[in-house]
């Protein structure tokens, strides 16, 4: 019997709501079935944060690793889906609750649902929640919205938290439909030379069949 599985990732399609003033989502045809062309082929233009994606080290940090470079390890493995609907930033006290035998991977639903449109005061979270996670052994924090600190942040405290600890970061997954609770998760991010981040597929698994 195959284990069951769940899609934690937008769709990508021409207006996906992006960063203001990134890249929007664009797609063109270069070749159509037709002609004596035996294939179609597409071309494809967006930020290197569109959707569900990993942040790479170089996004935030100097000298720090590409995406191309990052272990990928944290990338697949067991995880732990905490609710949190609601929540505007999260904070350690949110989390404590949660901790008992914490795998390396942990996903933050803030959302009850992910908005269609541009949220320009969506949920993060603290620095402090941070550190707390990364005490617990976390290797990996992923949230259902576009960044781990808020909008107009210049510090970045969160990602320079995920920093020190060497964390690995996907951001603007889809939870609408998952409940709290263990599950594998499989992100992986593609092999883009020197790039800050790359989309992902996300998706997650029963742990048992
Ligand atoms: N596209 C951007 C353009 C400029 C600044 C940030 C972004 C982001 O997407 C935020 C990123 N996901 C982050 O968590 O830092
Ligand atoms: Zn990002
Ligand atoms: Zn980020």
């Amino acid at each position: 019997m195959s284990k069951k599985m769940w899609d934690i990732s937008p769709t990508l399609h021409p207006g996906l709501p992006v960063w203001p003033g990134d890249t929007p989502y664009q797609s063109e045809t270069t070749w159509e079935i037709a002609n004596g062309c035996p294939v179609k082929v597409s071309k494809i233009s967006m930020s290197s944060h569109t959707g569900a994606h990993c942040d790479a080290p170089s996004h935030y940090g100097v000298n720090a690793k590409a995406i191309d470079e990052v272990a990928l390890d944290a990338y697949i493995g067991a995880c732990r889906v905490i609710d949190l609907q609601g929540t505007r930033v999260v904070q350690p006290e949110q989390l404590t609750a949660h901790l008992n035998q914490i795998p390396a991977r942990v996903l933050l639903r803030t959302y009850t649902t992910t908005p269609q449109q541009w949220d320009d005061q969506f949920p993060c979270i603290s620095a402090a929640a941070i550190h707390l996670l990364a005490e617990h052994g976390v290797q990996l924090i992923g949230i259902d919205s576009p960044s781990l600190d808020p909008q107009d942040s210049k510090t970045l405290d969160a990602h320079h938290a995920v920093e020190k600890h060497g964390m690995a970061i996907l951001e603007g997954i889809v939870l609408d439909e998952i409940s709290a609770g263990d599950y594998e998760l499989i992100a992986l991010p593609l092999k883009f030379a020197g790039l800050d981040a790359s989309p992902v597929r996300a998706i997650l698994r029963s742990l048992i069949a």
